[in-house]
């Protein structure tokens, strides 16, 4: 999978480079390439921001440095993009299979690659959506920062990507950084070979929506607190039977509403459309 972000800031982005996800670079699995929007600019001072029409405080980002970014990103996703689209479960658009509506193909039948845009407006990130967005060859991600971006650039952008407004959760960030962040972590260790056991995804994807249960290691007995002894029994029915009942308390003491819906929705692989 190719990653693309786009923002003022992107030494933000260097954690990406880290860790699972730098490995995962590094073995090929991945590739995050970070564009600062500062280089889409055509003034001395490298002006990306201006006052808001209409008034009202604080300043709203340009639309065409923006749109010299996309276009730039369209580029040089092209090679992933079409190399994708003949990958496994690619389904032509619009048909039953691909579950995807027209509004994301493009002439000749090529799906529009999807772009993401962080806002405090967008529809909440959810583990079912880090499934559906790991399914994708490529991924855009456009950093906003002041008070936003230039509506028309979304407006635009529909004409060339698939556009998904996505907001981390119901509080307010400075800017899409950190929410590119958690996403990019989200979806790159769902991609195949990241995560190097992928017991562990298993187990996530069987959690039904359903809070995790908790976990213990050596020693069993610490500072007076001592690991349940179910764990210790080596009775692997019981220890199943066990992690299911911490999963259900915690969800209704924490998480309740997740018990109206539990199903795949929340954190499980999205059901495939039929
Ligand atoms: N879940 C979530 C996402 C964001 C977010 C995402 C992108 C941007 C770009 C600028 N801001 C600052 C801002 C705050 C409030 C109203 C308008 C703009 C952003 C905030 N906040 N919370």
């Amino acid at each position: 999978m190719r990653i693309d972000v786009v923002s003022i800031f992107p030494d933000y982005l260097a954690p990406l480079k880290l860790s699972l996800l730098g490995r995962a670079q590094e073995d090929g699995l991945l590739s995050i390439a970070i564009h600062d929007l500062r280089d889409f600019t055509s003034d001395r001072h490298r002006t990306v921001d201006d006052t808001p029409y209409g008034g009202g405080a604080g300043m709203v980002m340009k639309p065409e440095p923006w749109a010299l970014a996309l276009e730039r990103v369209l580029e040089e996703q092209r090679p992933a993009q079409d190399a994708g689209t003949d990958g496994p479960g690619e389904a032509a658009p619009g048909t039953a299979a691909s579950g995807a509506d027209d509004a994301a193909a493009q002439p000749g039948g090529r799906r529009r690659p999807v772009l993401v845009v962080p806002s405090p407006a967008g529809e909440v990130f959810t583990q079912r959506m880090a499934y559906e967005l790991a399914e994708e060859p490529t991924l855009a991600f456009a950093c906003g920062r002041y008070e936003g971006i230039d509506e028309r650039v979304l407006d635009w952008a529909r004409e060339h990507f698939e556009v998904r407004p996505v907001s981390l959760g119901d509080y307010v960030l400075n800017g899409g950084e950190v929410a590119v962040m958690a996403m990019v972590e989200a979806v790159g260790r769902l991609v195949p070979g990241v995560v190097g056991n992928p017991e562990s995804l298993i187990e996530e994807s069987h959690s039904d929506g359903l809070l995790e249960y908790p976990v213990y290691t050596k020693p069993s007995s610490w500072r007076g607190h001592d690991v349940p002894e179910v764990l210790l029994s080596g009775n692997h029915g019981r220890i199943s039977q066990w992690r299911l009942e911490q999963q259900l308390r915690r969800t209704a003491a924490r998480r309740p509403e997740l018990l109206e819906g539990a199903d795949a929705a929340a954190f499980g692989k999205p059901e495939r459309a039929v």
